[in-house]
């Protein structure tokens, strides 16, 4: 594939393959701005050993079984078991119960912490992780190697709900809420951290007339999703009072890809871990000098995106899906 200006930026997934991370992959995939050197899987809207599975499946469907999948944690953080999985949305297979043959590829012999930390020390300040699920395997990465944070280029996290409400309840988001504690890990890192939360990716929506463009594609990809997109288009119908389904992960992916596409806003997030509030997201954003010592007082700065330009996203989505 043709590179753009310069390298093409380097770039691991993080995801639980779910139907718009299934987009969001392809997207990648379909982009000459990066080249995506790794998926690394995580639980949410599957669990891990689905979503590992998911995963190798989507890069069999793209004949793209040269990109390696390392496994991350079947557990949060706290090493909590019980996890909050997605099914509801994305189908009990996670891919619109479409009930796929099993893939023929094997995860890599590494984890995906593991293949996070080596990846990021072989391209020092190169990598980006577009981290599209729970941050379990990142928090992992920079608990186990204090030089990860240095050496990784960027995060951009799918995840938060800032200053609205949140899709699991009024206070929290998916993402975040499936591992809070990793998540404050991560934003209190001191890694170059970019948040698209559910504050701008509810403004891109994928509606059904988008989805008939995307039908009069003999694209394999628009093809292949317009099977799995049913289960989610169904999910939204039920849940919201949009005519569309929201494209969270495919957001995030363009806004790691093109980041003119986002404004943003830079502070110290915290996340509540506990109460009724655990998984929101809390941007400071610096303007006060508060008299008392804050959770969010010397707290590195990280990046919140506020606004997004909706129909330049949807064009490239679909631009790219139904090439
Ligand atoms: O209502 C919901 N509950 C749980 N997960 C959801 C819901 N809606 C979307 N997602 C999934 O969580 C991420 C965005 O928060 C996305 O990956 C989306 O597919």
């Amino acid at each position: 594939m043709a590179a753009a200006a310069g390298e093409p930026k380097k770039i691991i997934i993080d995801t639980d393959p779910g139907i718009d991370d299934a987009m969001a992959i392809f997207v990648a995939l379909r982009s000459p701005e990066v080249e995506v050197i790794g998926l690394t899987t995580i639980y949410g809207n599957v669990y891990t050993t689905l979503a590992t599975r998911n995963a190798l499946h989507l890069l069999e469907v793209a004949d793209r079984t040269d990109i390696p999948v390392a496994e991350g944690s079947h557990v949060t953080i706290t090493e909590d078991k019980k996890l909050r999985i997605a099914d509801f949305v994305h189908g009990a297979d996670g891919l619109g119960n479409q009930n796929f043959p099993p893939p023929e590829g094997k995860p890599i012999d590494m984890s995906a912490t593991h293949f996070l930390v080596e990846q990021a020390k072989l391209y020092p300040g190169k990598v980006t992780v577009v981290a599209l699920g729970p941050l379990t395997n990142i928090a992992l990465a920079i608990q186990q190697d204090p030089s990860f944070v240095k050496n990784i280029g960027q995060i951009v996290l799918l995840g938060g709900a800032f200053a609205v409400n949140g899709n699991v309840n009024p206070a929290a988001e998916a993402n975040i809420f499936g591992d809070p504690d990793a998540a404050d890990i991560v934003f209190t890192s001191g890694a170059d951290v970019l948040a698209v939360g559910i504050n701008v990716t509810h403004q891109v929506i994928l509606t059904d007339s988008d989805r008939e463009t995307l039908a009069s594609s003999k694209g394999k990809f628009a093809q292949y999703l317009l099977k799995i997109l049913e289960v989610y288009f169904n999910y939204h119908h039920d849940a919201y009072s949009t005519k569309g389904v929201y494209l969270h992960d495919p957001t995030a992916m363009l806004a790691a890809i093109n980041p003119s596409l986002i404004t943003y806003v830079e502070g110290a997030v915290r996340v509540q871990t506990n109460g009724i509030t655990r998984g929101l997201t809390l941007l400071y954003n610096k303007q006060k000098r508060f008299a008392e010592i804050t959770k969010w007082s010397d707290q590195p700065s990280v990046k919140v995106a506020v606004t997004v330009d909706a129909p330049a996203v949807l064009k490239l989505v679909l631009e790219r899906l139904m090439e």
